[in-house]
């Protein structure tokens, strides 16, 4: 296959984190002690798993502490409270991450509005997207973040062109739409609820798609020459007993038209653990 039209996110991902661990290198004389990522997991989600592991690796490499505690399902409201607090007090703590999703008896918003927002590495704190939305300074959501860095790496510029989000989550869609308004593309939000979907997509010059569906953007739904983003990261049956990652993408027949792809795995996964770092910091370096 030709793979010089696709966007290598991890490839991508292992050049900031060598940059990371410069800066961090760097700063260490001065600061006497690494940055610290302190991740809060509730319960077994198994995409969670995945993430914390690759997160904590990557954490190693660059040199950053990891903190933080894994609690059961059963947990309460008060026992996360406090261990926020705790992490909020905790100088060695640069970044705080509260995995998502929750168990259905936590409140995942009143959560995360306990964060200090500078340690908040998810930017997730309605501080953070309040930033974002009025084009401040801030810590930004990291797959989104992500996104944004692969197109700059290689030089596609959202400038003009017509950007088409499908997906509206609060961890990826809604960022995602107001990150590549920043970059001053004509930006369109589709969803479970758009109208002729295929349409809408058909028009995008940058197509992400995040709404966690396997393979739902098909080759007749994209414009020949678009840059398509598979933010999707979906486990599905390999028909021999075990499972393969796929993203919301149909890769093989959409890779045909496009001018650039991200690829599930390999792409926006291992980009947003690097966002995740870059985060923090930048949180330890402020
Ligand atoms: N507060 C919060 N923020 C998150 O960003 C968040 C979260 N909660 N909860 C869980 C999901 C899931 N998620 C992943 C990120 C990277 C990979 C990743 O690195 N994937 C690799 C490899 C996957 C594999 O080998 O299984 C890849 O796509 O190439 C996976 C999953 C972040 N999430």
């Amino acid at each position: 296959m030709d793979t010089t039209r696709i966007l290598d996110g991890k490839a991508l991902a292992k050049t900031v984190q060598s940059r990371l661990r410069s800066q961090i290198e760097a700063a260490l004389p001065q600061r006497n002690r690494p940055p610290g990522l302190a991740v809060i997991r509730v319960g077994d989600d198994p995409a969670s798993a995945v993430y914390v592991r690759n997160k904590e690796r990557a954490c190693e490499r660059v040199g950053i502490a990891s903190f933080g505690q894994h609690f059961p399902a059963t947990a309460t409201a008060a026992e996360i409270s406090a261990k926020i607090q705790e992490l909020n007090d905790d100088e060695r703590v640069d970044g705080i991450l509260l995995q998502l999703p929750l168990p259905a008896h936590l409140d995942a918003v009143a959560l995360l509005l306990q964060l200090d927002p500078d340690k908040d590495a998810d930017g997730l704190h309605p501080i953070n997207l309040g930033r974002l939305t009025r084009g401040e300074a801030g810590l930004r959501s990291c797959t989104p973040a992500g996104v944004m860095e692969v197109l700059k790496a290689y030089n596609i510029d959202p400038s003009g062109k017509n950007a088409v989000v499908v997906g509206r989550s609060i961890l990826v869609g809604k960022p995602m739409a107001l990150m590549l308004l920043e970059a001053n593309a004509t930006v369109t939000v589709a969803h479970s609820r758009t109208q002729n979907l295929a349409d809408v997509v058909a028009a995008a010059d940058i197509i992400v798609a995040a709404v966690g569906r396997p393979e739902m953007i098909t080759a007749d739904m994209v414009k020949p020459g678009a840059v398509v983003i598979d933010v999707g990261i979906n486990r599905v049956g390999d028909g021999a007993g075990g499972y393969k990652l796929v993203g919301d993408v149909a890769f093989e027949e959409v890779f045909e038209k496009a001018a650039w792809i991200t690829p599930v795995p390999g792409g926006i996964g291992p980009m947003t653990v690097a966002m995740l770092l870059k985060n923090t910091v930048e949180a330890y370096l402020r």
